[in-house]
């Protein structure tokens, strides 16, 4: 797997979306939704359920020809995928997972680091079945790592884990971005795993962006800090859930 290198010195975004429209019968979920992600841009999406968040997400990825719309569209050609569901497929062995479709002689070394890299050293002749849920989602994310993508979308990729597994899910995921650098989409309900991870904010309401949020905070991040509490404060307002504010 690649570090991040030369990559920065070209100025073309990450993501790229001008007037962008997803059409579901009679309803416009995207309604010419613009939308620049930077290289190496670690950008959050939230939004109230059902405000179209996937759509965008599945647009991104150019996974919905059947979808009605219309629009620009630019992404680049590494785009590697996370969802919920782990999706490995059952009868590959770990390591087999990781390295489907990769060519060349070194993808099963390849492969094998990104395992060590999410801490699945010694567990690429296991059966996904044989992993827990987390194990799942480390596989997963050395299956995304190991293409060296220049842009993850992740949609949900820790909604099905207990509290404290997704909380050092968390601390791979932002390790591992410091490392590799790709620009990551990710889209989440959770508005502490937004603040804590992504260096920007959007909010997605009625088809477009209402909310773009930077997050200047160095990371790791603490969520007893002042400043991470304002922004959370923010983003819940903006997703329309009031927050009593405790007093000292
Ligand atoms: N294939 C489809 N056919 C018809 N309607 C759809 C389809 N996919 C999504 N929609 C509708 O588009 C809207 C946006 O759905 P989407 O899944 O993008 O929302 P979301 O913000 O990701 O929601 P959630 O947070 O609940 O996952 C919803 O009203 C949904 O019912």
């Amino acid at each position: 797997m690649a570090t991040h290198t030369g990559r920065l010195t070209d100025a073309r975004p990450a993501i790229r979306t001008v007037g962008l429209v997803r059409r579901f019968g009679d309803r416009d979920v995207l309604k010419k939704l613009d939308l620049t992600v930077a290289q190496g841009e670690f950008t959050a999406l939230l939004g109230r359920s059902g405000s179209g968040k996937s759509t965008l997400l599945r647009a991104v990825a150019r996974l919905d020809h059947t979808v009605e719309g219309s629009g620009e569209l630019s992404v680049p050609d590494r785009v590697s995928l996370s969802f919920q569901d782990s999706r490995l497929l059952p009868w590959l062995r770990v390591l087999d997972n990781v390295v489907l479709g990769l060519r060349g002689p070194g993808a099963r070394e390849r492969g094998l680091t990104a395992l060590a890299e999410v801490g699945l050293e010694g567990r690429d002749r296991s059966w996904p079945h044989e992993l827990s849920g987390g194990e799942q989602q480390r596989a997963a994310l050395a299956r995304a790592l190991v293409r060296d993508p220049e842009l993850l979308l992740a949609d949900e990729p820790f909604g099905a884990l207990d509290a404290l597994t997704r909380l050092k899910m968390h601390g791979l995921l932002r390790e591992l971005y410091e490392r590799h650098r790709p620009a990551v989409l990710l889209v989440t309900h959770d508005v502490d795993e937004a603040v804590e991870l992504a260096d920007r904010v959007l909010v997605l309401e009625d088809g477009l962006i209402s909310v773009d949020l930077r997050i200047d905070l160095p990371s790791p991040r603490s969520r007893r800090e002042p400043r991470f509490q304002e922004y959370r404060d923010t983003l819940l307002a903006a997703l329309g859930v009031a927050q009593p504010r405790l007093s000292h």
